[in-house]
């Protein structure tokens, strides 16, 4: 069996308050989990803020370096892959979507010259026919399409649509591993649970694998195959959605649910959408 993603015993500490202080932030302690190639999943990481989510995707994306323990891609240890020719290799099977789509894209450039630069750095697009096919694809995966964004900026769109674009940029690359930092708390109530839903379709029409980061528990529980609770830096529960959810074993895990799931957790879906 290979790994998609094996993230071995790694932490991260940040020293904080300046040159001289000898504070030390752990943000993130000694996490291992492992996501399978041959079974691509939504896998969430959930915890309340500063619990050390962002910092686990930064060193997944590979844009912060863990202090201690190891992170393979597909077995590979990507703290070697320096060159720029390695990155792009690792980035074209890594994709981020982040928390802000209206921050994704500059109110400046139009939409479609960012799936259109997608399509020419990571799949070798010649000319623009090509660029728009590549595109069209992408966008048709996350039920749009190029036509409809032909020429528009990021304001005259709304951040649910934003988002979906922003999906579909990162399908571009044909990606094993979607890692997703809050994607839905700055989208409008009314479309979360259709961004949500994308996210396992994807799963399962294209196999990709989602890690989904949020402090929403309801939406975790209404979408994630497996997943690891933090806080304070280490993973507090772990294991299959449903049944860490449905009995939780941490006095956290505990709160964190009665905080905020119904009584009835079958009804997480009406939470994520009233909220
Ligand atoms: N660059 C940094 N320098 C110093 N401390 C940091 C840095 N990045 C994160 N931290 C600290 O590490 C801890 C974890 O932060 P992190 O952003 O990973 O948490 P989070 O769960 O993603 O929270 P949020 O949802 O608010 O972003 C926090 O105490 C934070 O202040």
């Amino acid at each position: 069996m290979t790994q998609v993603l094996e993230l071995d015993h790694v932490s991260k500490q940040f020293r904080s308050g300046g040159l001289f202080s000898n504070r030390i932030v752990h943000a993130v302690r000694d996490v291992s989990f492992t996501l399978d190639d041959d079974n691509p999943e939504v896998f969430a990481i959930v915890g309340q803020s500063g619990s050390g989510k962002s910092t686990l995707a930064n060193m997944i994306l590979g844009s912060e370096e863990p202090s201690s323990g190891t992170i393979r891609v597909h077995g590979e240890d990507m703290s070697n892959k320096r060159s720029n020719k390695e990155r792009i290799a690792f980035m074209s099977r890594v994709q981020p979507i982040f928390q802000n789509p209206f921050e994704a894209f500059n109110p400046l450039t139009r939409i479609d010259s960012y799936l259109f630069a997608t399509a020419r750095r990571f799949r070798k697009a010649k000319n623009r026919k090509e660029e728009e096919a590549i595109a069209d694809e992408a966008m048709q995966q996350v039920g749009l399409s190029i036509a409809e964004v032909r020429g528009r900026y990021s304001h005259e769109l709304s951040g649910g649509q934003l988002q979906r674009i922003a999906v579909a940029r990162a399908l571009i690359p044909k990606p094993d591993l979607i890692v997703a930092d809050e994607p839905v708390s700055m989208v409008d109530a009314s479309l979360r649970m259709s961004i949500v839903n994308l996210f396992r379709d994807l799963r399962d029409r294209l196999g990709v694998t989602i890690i989904y980061i949020t402090h929403d528990l309801a939406t975790a529980y209404y979408i994630a195959d497996r997943l690891i609770i933090m806080k304070s830096g280490e993973v507090v529960e772990q294991g299959d959605a449903r049944e860490v959810l449905d009995n939780p074993q941490h006095p956290y895990s505990l709160a964190l649910k009665n905080a905020v799931l119904p009584p009835d957790p079958e009804r997480a879906h009406e939470v994520i959408a009233l909220d």
